[in-house]
């Protein structure tokens, strides 16, 4: 299968191109970068493309991606519901092409999000802490938006209401961001990579899940799965865990 990839130069991208090369049955077509032309991809004769470039370019290269028949791996972030509409309107004009957006490709980050939607709904309080480098483009992370809007739609089924917080903020963002109603705090550290905490707080205990990605190479099998699988799931879907056998 020829496979190119998008912000080949990134830290992701690079990883990605490695990860292409060395898997079986993938050939690495093309590798572009910021200043390369997607008719690059089309001479190429890319039959999946993996993005990883940055929020304010990846929905013009989807475009052109669904326009051109060319199936599509995304793990760049910034996809809001009003986003993925839009995709979904693209595709609707070419339905034989796959998508596959994935807030994170590591199959642990993805078993935390399924565990937490699962915790969900035995806890009223709930706080979602990122932690990620600090060259990181966007907070918060796609990883923590995803997250909290499952626990808030589980809370929601379960009805809970809001997460219980008696707080005045005296500074402006102490107390974090609202996502979906759960508390989203974002950290950008020196020396980390990317790494996610759910807190969930009940009567007299709490329940913490941690994931962590020590290095990019983490993201690799759940990106080579989606570029082997993309092909076969036309339409859009958004999250590796439809790829996954978790039940
Ligand atoms: N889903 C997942 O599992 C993961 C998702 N990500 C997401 O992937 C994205 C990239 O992250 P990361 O690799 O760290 O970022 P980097 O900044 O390291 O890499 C992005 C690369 O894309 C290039 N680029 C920007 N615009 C375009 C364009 N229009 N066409 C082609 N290339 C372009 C950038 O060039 P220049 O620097 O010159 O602008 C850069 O080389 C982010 O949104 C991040 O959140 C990251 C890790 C895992
Ligand atoms: O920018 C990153 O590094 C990451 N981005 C994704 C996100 O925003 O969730 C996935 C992972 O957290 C690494």
């Amino acid at each position: 299968m020829k496979v190119a990839v998008l912000g080949a130069r990134g830290r992701m991208g690079a990883e990605a191109c490695r990860a292409v090369e060395a898997a079986d049955g993938l050939d690495l077509v093309a590798g572009l970068d910021v200043d390369d032309q997607l008719a690059d991809l089309r001479a190429a004769g890319a039959e999946v493309v993996i993005d990883f470039t940055h929020p304010d370019a990846v929905l013009d290269n989807l475009r052109f991606c669904i326009e051109n028949g060319i199936n599509a791996v995304v793990g760049t972030t910034g996809f809001t519901p009003e986003r993925l509409d839009q995709v979904r309107g693209w595709l609707a004009d070419a339905p034989k092409v796959g998508v596959l957006i994935a807030p994170n490709f590591s199959v642990g980050a993805v078993l935390m999000m399924r565990f937490a939607e699962q915790a969900a709904r035995f806890f009223p309080s709930v706080e979602v802490i990122e932690l990620h480098h600090p060259r990181k483009a966007d907070a918060p992370s796609g990883t923590a938006a995803r997250t909290a809007e499952l626990i808030s739609a589980a809370r929601q089924q379960a009805g809970l209401g809001e997460v219980p917080d008696a707080t005045t903020q005296e500074v402006a963002g102490a107390r974090g961001a609202r996502v979906a109603d759960v508390p989203v705090h974002s950290v950008r550290l020196s020396g980390l990579v990317a790494h996610q905490e759910v807190l969930f707080g009940g009567e007299d205990e709490t329940l913490t899940l941690r994931h962590d990605s020590m290095a990019r190479t983490s993201f690799m099998p759940g990106v080579v799965l989606g570029a082997r699988m993309v092909g076969e799931r036309p339409g859009l879907t958004v999250g590796l865990e439809h790829y996954l056998d978790l039940d």
